[in-house]
């Protein structure tokens, strides 16, 4: 007797499916089936033979896997691409994107800016972001639109910007925030304290108590460079690690972006906090902010998710080519070539991204019951062939380019490389206007 016809929206037969699990498998042969907003099944191909779908998808030389998680950026600094290219973190904050910033964001900015981002995200393969941008009441309003995963981390401050007056006031807007958008699924609030060079102390002492009593995660820039850590030293007599752990912020609500420089101590600090660190190598590289160590971190048991930081220091919002850079820089600033091999790189860019931002119960891996949040990747072409192993493929061979579909709680946003939430000829056209804005504001100057 046959096993009872089951009945799903979605049925996908692709070459290789890739959940991410503990044992690192690699299923061939295999189905996955979507009803609602959740991944119904993976089975073996010969037992779909009696399921009813709505739809049903050959993929015959597509990977299957998790959606990326870009545990770090600043979706509106799309904005900014390009606009001030090959200086150092503080010069370039200081000097180029601070003003910058000054004279153009406004919500219209953000609404436009943080739509850019997750046209790119999307068509790239990701599927949840991490946002720490001003007015993220606007970026909310793109993650609802076009049906992609968020944790907006609230922006907080301690100088006058356009969309508050100080720290304080970026608190009390994002609490009010936070209040509003506590019934959508799709977004997550937490704190986003800039650095602890740019909130004043007071303030990062009411995020602690904040995050403690609402049990919300921060997340925070922390020793991105040499420099940051050095000054300090110099002005509190500690590095940013030890204010964290003298404020109460540092733990296993926390997400610490960056991280390069570290030593033994910092490391064994983070590691009993239960802390988690977010690498961005490619901003790290181009601003030459210096390296993480990720290969010591993970010896030491701390979770590690990557993030692209934002396109002005990027300059682009492409998890695949940050999974690739991620697992070369890790071999050669360890000198070990087995230094982040490219399953661990595609954990941190999955399930270890989704356990930073506390939503690992959710999605990060391909397991039945856990949201529908997955893509598939097209290995048939030239620059991917031959197979010998998919995770390779995915992480030293790919480039973004090859991403077909993609799907966010059971809803395809991306569908034979076609965007199907949001418009591009629309938001080209905004775009090309804010960039003759910002060039013209800067000529004149
Ligand atoms: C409080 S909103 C975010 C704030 O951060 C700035 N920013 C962008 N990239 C970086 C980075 O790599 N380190 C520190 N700060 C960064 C951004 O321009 C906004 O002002
Ligand atoms: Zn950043």
């Amino acid at each position: 007797m046959s096993p009872p016809a089951e009945t799903v929206d979605t049925l996908i037969h692709p070459g290789w499916i890739i959940p991410v699990n503990p044992a690192g498998e690699v299923l061939t042969g295999y189905s996955l089936a979507i009803r609602g907003e959740h991944i119904a099944a993976l089975l073996p191909r010969e037992e779909t033979r009696h399921w009813q779908a709505d739809r049903e998808l050959e993929l015959p030389d597509h990977a299957v896997l998790p959606g990326l998680v870009n545990a770090h950026g600043h979706a509106a600094m799309s904005l900014l691409r390009g606009f001030a290219d090959d200086r150092s973190l503080m010069p370039w904050l200081q000097e180029d994107i601070w003003p910058a910033e000054a004279a153009h964001v406004s919500e219209q900015f953000v609404a436009d800016g943080a739509e850019l981002a997750v046209a790119e995200m999307i068509r790239g393969g990701t599927t949840t972001f991490s946002d720490m941008y001003f007015f993220p009441e606007a970026t909310a309003r793109v993650v609802q639109s076009s049906g992609m995963r968020c944790q907006l981390a609230i922006p907080i401050i301690g100088f006058q910007t356009a969309w508050a007056r100080d720290a304080r006031e970026c608190i009390s807007k994002g609490l009010a925030l936070r209040d509003e958008l506590k019934h959508r699924e799709r977004i997550t609030v937490v704190f986003g304290p800039h650095a602890t060079y740019t909130v004043p102390e007071p303030d990062l002492e009411r995020v602690a108590t904040l995050a403690a009593e609402l049990d919300l995660p921060v997340q925070i820039h922390l020793h991105e460079t040499a420099g940051e850590v050095l000054q300090a030293v110099e002005e509190r007599g500690e590095r940013p690690i030890d204010s964290l752990q003298r404020l109460g912020l540092l733990g296993p609500r926390t997400q610490c972006v960056h991280m390069t420089d570290l030593g033994e101590q910092d490391i064994a600090l983070l590691a009993a906090s239960g802390a988690h660190v977010i690498h961005c190598p490619q901003s790290n590289m181009k601003l030459a902010s210096g390296s993480c160590p990720v290969d010591r971190l993970q010896a030491a048991g701390v979770n590690l998710g990557l993030g692209t930081d934002g396109a002005a220091s990027n300059n682009g919002l492409n998890m695949f080519l940050e999974m690739h850079t991620a697992a070369l820089l890790a071999k050669l600033r360890s000198g070990d070539a087995t230094a982040l091999p490219a399953a661990s790189a595609l954990h941190m860019a999955t399930l270890g991204g989704a356990r930073a931002l506390g939503l690992d119960d959710r999605i990060g891996s391909l397991e039945a019951g856990k949201q529908a949040d997955l893509i598939a990747v097209d290995l048939g072409g030239p620059e991917t062939q031959p197979v010998y192993n998919p995770l390779s493929q995915l992480v030293y061979a790919c480039n973004g380019s090859q991403v077909t579909h993609s799907w966010v709680a059971g809803r395809p946003l991306l569908a034979e490389r076609q965007l199907t939430t949001i418009d591009t000829r629309a938001l080209n056209a905004r775009v090309t206007r804010w960039q003759g804005a910002i060039a013209g504001h800067r000529t004149t100057a």
